[in-house]
């Protein structure tokens, strides 16, 4: 018997866990290793997620989900065990990112659109087999002045709509992730011009939800917290959770259980101070945590720097900010934990 979409959905936000983003594109997980001077071959990429799926008791303890590429869902471990084995035996969900990237949106400049609807219902039901239980689209907004354009808005909610309508048919839960660019180009907006660009794209999105009939109780929503661009940063930890809950409050229904937030280029600390923010003063009708990638995995991937005999280093530092974002998803996170460690 397949499993309910809600119950997925329970398990991907349980309290104190959130969700590993460990799916990275190629041209994404080039530009990481590039930084520690790895080559990215495909034995590299296995090594590197093995030793984060192998992080067994930040993974138990703190890890609700692990978003996979499509290479990792079909990889074995060095020792012939599938990767999404492992992944399940820590007690976490496995999930895939399906979407096709995001591509320049013809006749608006500078805006795009993601691809990948084509054949993504015979993709899902494969995905299915292999273990998936959870997928991801990301659609990226970029911000200005003056983008967004209504068009570019309305055809990434209407992509993450139909999208999420396709997973929910094949027994998946959606994670629907539309991300207003903190760290795109010029980064100069304000907090309050990402907190009126949010607040329209999230209605956006959840009007095209209800157009495509998605059930909101089987999805899981993955946005950017409402901060200042990345070349203009000075709104403070308050203000950033303060607005971010204003936001989703005045956007997201009640009836979706969880919402998990990118990291988006935020400092680690940062993005692990803002989430304990908000959690430790709001009461929110829906959970409140981490599907980080960059957040969770930068201190890993230096602490490895692709070396066989880095791998228990690497494992430390990831397992030290899953237990960071962990305490942070309940609110009970404080910066003395990370002098501490
Ligand atoms: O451009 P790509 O390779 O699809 O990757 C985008 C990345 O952004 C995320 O959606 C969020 O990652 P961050 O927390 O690093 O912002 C990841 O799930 C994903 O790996």
């Amino acid at each position: 018997m397949s499993e309910r979409l809600e119950d997925i959905a329970g398990a991907m936000v349980a309290s104190g866990k959130g969700i590993l983003a460990a799916d990275e594109s190629s041209g994404t997980i080039k530009k990481r290793f590039d930084s520690i001077g790895v080559e990215s071959t495909e034995e590299n990429r296995r090594d590197y997620r093995e030793m984060l799926f192998r992080a067994d008791e930040a993974m138990r303890k703190y890890i609700s989900g692990v978003i996979l590429f499509d290479e990792t869902l079909r990889q074995k471990a060095a020792d012939g065990t599938p990767l999404v084995e492992i992944i399940r035996n820590t007690g976490a969900v496995p999930g895939i990112k399906v979407d096709g990237g995001a591509k320049d949106l013809a006749a608006f400049p500078g805006e795009k659109v993601t691809e990948g609807l084509d054949g993504l219902r015979d993709r899902l039901s494969e995905y299915y087999g292999l273990g998936a239980r959870f997928a991801k689209w990301r659609g990226v907004i970029a911000i200005s002045d003056v983008l967004p354009n209504r068009g570019a808005v309305r055809a990434n909610a209407q992509a993450l709509a139909r999208y999420a309508a396709l997973c929910q048919e094949a027994g998946i839960v959606p994670i629907v992730e539309p991300e207003i660019l903190m760290d795109g180009e010029p980064g100069d907006h304000s907090v309050d011009r990402c907190y009126e660009v949010t607040q329209e794209v999230l209605r956006a999105v959840f009007a095209e939800l209800f157009n495509a009939r998605v059930s909101l109780e089987g999805m899981v929503l993955k946005p950017n917290m409402v901060i200042d661009g990345k070349n203009a940063r000075k709104a403070s930890v308050e203000e950033i959770a303060e607005k971010t809950v204003r936001c989703l409050r005045a956007t997201v229904p009640a009836s979706v259980p969880g919402i998990a937030f990118l990291s988006g280029g935020q400092s680690d600390e940062e993005a692990t101070a803002h989430l304990s923010a908000m959690n430790a003063a709001y009461d929110m009708p829906w959970q409140l945590t981490f599907s980080y990638g960059r957040a969770l995995q930068a201190a890993c991937l230096q602490a490895w720097g692709g070396k066989p005999e880095n791998v228990a280093a690497g494992q430390r530092a990831f397992s030290h900010r899953a237990r960071m974002n962990g305490l942070a998803a309940t609110g009970n996170w404080n910066r003395d934990l990370e002098q501490a460690a």
